[in-house]
Order: C-alpha cells, then structure tokens, then sequence
C-alpha cells in the first residue's frame, strides 16, 4: 500500500511533542513491512538538519493557490532514519516556515492551511496517488476537506483519508478567511455539519473539517475515544464526534523500541535490560553528576513534559517539593510556550538553585530526556487530560516506575500497584483518580515509600513494566486494518 503521513511533525527532526514520536513510529513499522510511506512536512528554519540525509531538490516548480494568486514552492526530499521525507520550502513573503519554531504564532492557521494545500498540489503535480493520506491533527484538518472540494475531481480520485486527532485542546480555532485563502466556497462550508464552529458560528473549526471530510477518524487511546465522546474532554467536538460514530475509533499509540532502548540507547553511559537492572544505578549516578545532584540512597522522581495546563502544572510543581518531603530527589525537563507558566518554572527553578536535590531544566532536550529515563526511579504524570501519553511508555521501557492520574492512555497503560484485578505481573505503576494535591499525594506516597521499605518489590515492579509490550507492532496492525477498510480496490 502507498501511504503519506501529512504532518507538522516528524521526530527526530521536527519534534515539539508526542506528534513527533507518533509520525515517526508508526511510518517506521509500516514501511518494516513493505509498505511505502512518504512523509511531508514544512521545511522549517528550525528542522534538526543535521538528522536529515542526502537533502537534494525533488521538485522546483511547485505553485500553491494563494487568494487569488499562487506562491512558489520547492519541496526538497531527504532520509530521516530511513524515512523518505519530503519538505515544503514556501517562497512567500510571510516566510511561513521561517519563524524559529514550530508553533506559536498568531497566523499558524494561514500557515497551516497553506501547508495543507500544499500537499495536494504536490501529490497532484508530483503523479503521486497515495491510497491513503494519513493526516493529523488541525494543522492537516483542511487536506480532506480540499481533497473533496476540489482535488479528487483534479486525478486525486482515488485517494482516501484517515484522519489521527491527538489533542482535542487544540482544534485550529479560525476565522473564515482561511477558506477565502484557499479557494473554498464559504458559503458551502460554514454550515453547522461542515466547517462551522459548534460553540461559535463565526468560526472555523479545522479539527472538524478533518473529522467530517476523512474517510476515518481515529485518536490515540480507546479510553480517550470514549472521553472526547461522552464527557467535555471532547471540548465542544463530543456531538460531532458521536454523529461520526461509525468511523471513529481509538487505536493505542506505540512507542519506537529502536530509539527507546536501555541496552543500545547511545545518549545513556550505561546499556542495560531487564537481566543486567543492576546497571541502570550507574547512569542514576551519571544524571546525578550531570544536574549537579548529591550522590545519596534516594529514589529520583522525575517529569519530562510540555509545561502546558493539560500536563496539570499545579501538580507537577506540588510534585516537586512533596518529593522532597518524601526524601526523595526531583528531577524536571520541561519546555513552557506559554510566557506566564515559564516565568513561574523559572522562579521555582530560582527558589531551588542551592538545593542538592532538585534540578529544573527548562527547555527542549532530546538527548536528557534518555538519560533522565534511564537515571530516574519514578515518572510523575498528574495530566488534566492525556490523549494517550507517552512519556508513561518510554519510562516502563528503561524501569522507571510511572505515577500518573487515571486519564485517557495513562488509564490504558498503567496499572497499579496496590489497587487493581489484574495478576501481579501486569501491574506496573501508581495511579490517581482526583485532581487535586491529596490525590497526587496518596499516589506518590506509595510509590516512594515502597522504594524505601520493600525494594525487591519495588524491582519487580520495574521489570513488569519493561516486559510489557509497547511496541508499534499491534497499533500498527490496527492502523493497516482500517487503511484497507477504507481503501479504493
Ligand atoms: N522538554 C522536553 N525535552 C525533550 N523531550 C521532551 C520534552 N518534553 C516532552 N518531551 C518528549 O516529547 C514526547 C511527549 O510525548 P507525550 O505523548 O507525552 O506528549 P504530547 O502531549 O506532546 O503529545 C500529544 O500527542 C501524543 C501522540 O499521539 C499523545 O500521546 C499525547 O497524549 C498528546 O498530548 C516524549 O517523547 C517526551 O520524551
């Protein structure tokens, strides 16, 4: 089968988040069986260039409609991790993909909807026919919506699009200009079972748009499907979400065992598994000796995160001084978007600069982040909602234990310790149900006092969480199912 990943993200060179991992995962285990995935993307200022092979033009003649203009493009092709990645270079004066980052600016929509536009004129141009389109999140939410409107009846005739949401807290809120841009009928789409907002009739919804026009729509966990559904996680999309119900579903994010491996991770001093455990103490000491913390029998809890609202910030910062209550050390790598949440880590990263327990690192950074896995004990995730989660997965792989809140994927991967049916060797973490500071508390309690008093439990622990299997090998298989479901035979 011919796939395209339409994505704003792609780890390791583009990588603001999970969206990152997911790309990248599931395109290297569908292409492990023969399959042939392009991905495209922007070809940002900020792309990690030097994870890019053989970056060569692959189409020079590229014109993108613009209002009632069109703009130059190049897409340049390159090797990413034995992907074949395509990147869309816009010649514009607004320098679309040229602003330092990601995400963040006032006109991601235009920037954004103009990307989307963009593949389409590229597969069009190009002779490519993908079978499937696999597009995520808003940021690609007008591929299919375009894809109907105009470019199946253009040769794309025969390409179906299924359509991955991995955060309902951000839907490409917009304003209608955005199909003005690209050549859409308004009138058509601004109605209440296309385009428009539910909550606010004045408004686009891009995520919408994507989920009424693609041909399937999945997100990252079952229990986050049935969130988005059936309580406000859905965040004003649940009616519509229900209306689709026939082509929605929740499919489990994996996580990539390549890159994610204790015994060949080459950012950690010291390989291990689940038979050499012994040695993970010595990349433990390796962290300590890195962020400046004292050498001392104390369990490290730690939190790797976007420091956004949804992480559930209040938490993560009543997290830290708890586990210095607790004796514990405490061990942050965040990165802020929002300038009033980063002036309040770095004034807590201020009040903590003496302390020989506690470290903040505040930013993005890849290469920590697997020492932090490896060195750490604990993983703290105390989310308000969490689509499916990640960090939870990469922390079971290197025998970290993970204390999380009972929501979306951290409800479908983590079991606790104490209070669960399930047999002992499927329990691999601590869970919590409240939102609050005694909900975290009785989790992480727990969790730190059986390091202290029962560390052979607190062993087997580790070990139940690296034997499970968290690979993209199933997801991947589910993801296949539904590409053939809706392919053109
Ligand atoms: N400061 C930092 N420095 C270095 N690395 C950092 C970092 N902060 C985070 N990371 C890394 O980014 C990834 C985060 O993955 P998550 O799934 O937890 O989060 P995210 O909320 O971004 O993704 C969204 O999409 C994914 C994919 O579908 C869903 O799992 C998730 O629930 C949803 O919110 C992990 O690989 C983590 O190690």
């Amino acid at each position: 089968m011919y796939i395209v990943m339409a994505t704003p993200e792609c780890a390791p060179v583009a990588k603001a988040g999970g969206l990152g991992d997911f790309v990248h995962g599931l395109s290297r285990e569908l292409a492990s069986h023969g399959h042939q995935v392009d991905i495209i993307l922007p070809k940002y200022d900020c792309l990690r260039y030097d994870r890019v092979q053989d970056m060569e033009t692959y189409h020079s003649d590229l014109w993108v409609p613009f209002y009632d203009r069109a703009v130059h493009c190049d897409v340049e092709r390159g090797e990413v991790d034995g992907l074949q990645c395509f990147f869309v270079d816009a010649h514009s004066e607004h320098g679309f993909f040229n602003r330092g980052a990601i995400y963040g600016d006032a006109d991601d929509p235009d920037r954004f909807t103009f990307f989307s536009h963009a593949i389409l004129s590229f597969l069009l141009a190009a002779g490519k026919r993908p079978d499937i389109i696999h597009c995520n999140e808003w940021q690609t939410g007008l591929v299919p919506v375009l894809l109907f409107e105009r470019y199946a009846a253009m040769g794309l005739d025969r390409t179906r699009v299924c359509y991955s949401l991995h955060n309902l807290g951000h839907q490409g809120w917009t304003t209608p200009h955005v199909l003005h841009m690209n050549g859409l009928d308004a009138g058509r789409l601004m109605v209440p079972d296309r385009l428009q907002d539910p909550g606010n009739p004045g408004a686009v919804n891009l995520m919408k748009g994507g989920i009424v026009f693609s041909n399937f729509v999945t997100t990252v966990s079952p229990r986050y499907a049935w969130e988005i559904q059936h309580t406000e996680q859905g965040m004003g999309l649940q009616g519509v979400l229900r209306t689709h119900d026939r082509k929605f579903g929740g499919v489990l994010n994996g996580i990539d065992t390549n890159t994610w491996n204790p015994a060949t991770d080459a950012f950690i001093p010291v390989p291990y598994d689940a038979n050499h455990l012994a040695d993970k103490g010595a990349n433990k000491t390796a962290l300590r000796n890195r962020l400046g913390l004292v050498d001392a029998a104390k369990p490290i809890v730690a939190v790797i995160s976007r420091l956004d609202r949804q992480k559930g910030i209040e938490l993560i910062r009543h997290g830290i001084d708890f586990s210095l209550e607790q004796g514990a050390q405490f061990v942050l790598l965040g990165s802020a978007q929002d300038p009033a949440v980063n002036a309040q880590f770095w004034e807590a990263k201020k009040v903590l600069q003496e302390s020989a327990d506690a470290h903040l690192e505040l930013g993005y950074d890849e290469e920590l982040s697997h020492l932090i896995y490896a060195g750490a004990d604990m993983i703290l995730i105390p989310s308000v909602y969490e689509p499916c989660g990640l960090t939870q997965m990469i922390a079971m792989r290197y025998g970290c234990v993970p204390i999380v809140r009972r929501v979306g994927g951290l409800a479908d991967t983590v079991f606790d310790a104490n209070y669960n049916d399930r047999p002992f060797e499927e329990r691999n973490g601590y869970v919590f149900d409240e939102l609050s500071f005694d909900g975290l508390e009785s989790a992480m309690k727990r969790a730190i006092g059986l390091w202290w008093e029962y560390p052979d439990y607190f062993r087997q622990l580790r070990l139940n969480g690296m034997r499970m299997d968290n690979s993209w090998a199933r997801p991947a298989q589910d993801y296949l199912s539904i590409y053939e479901h809706i392919r053109v035979r």
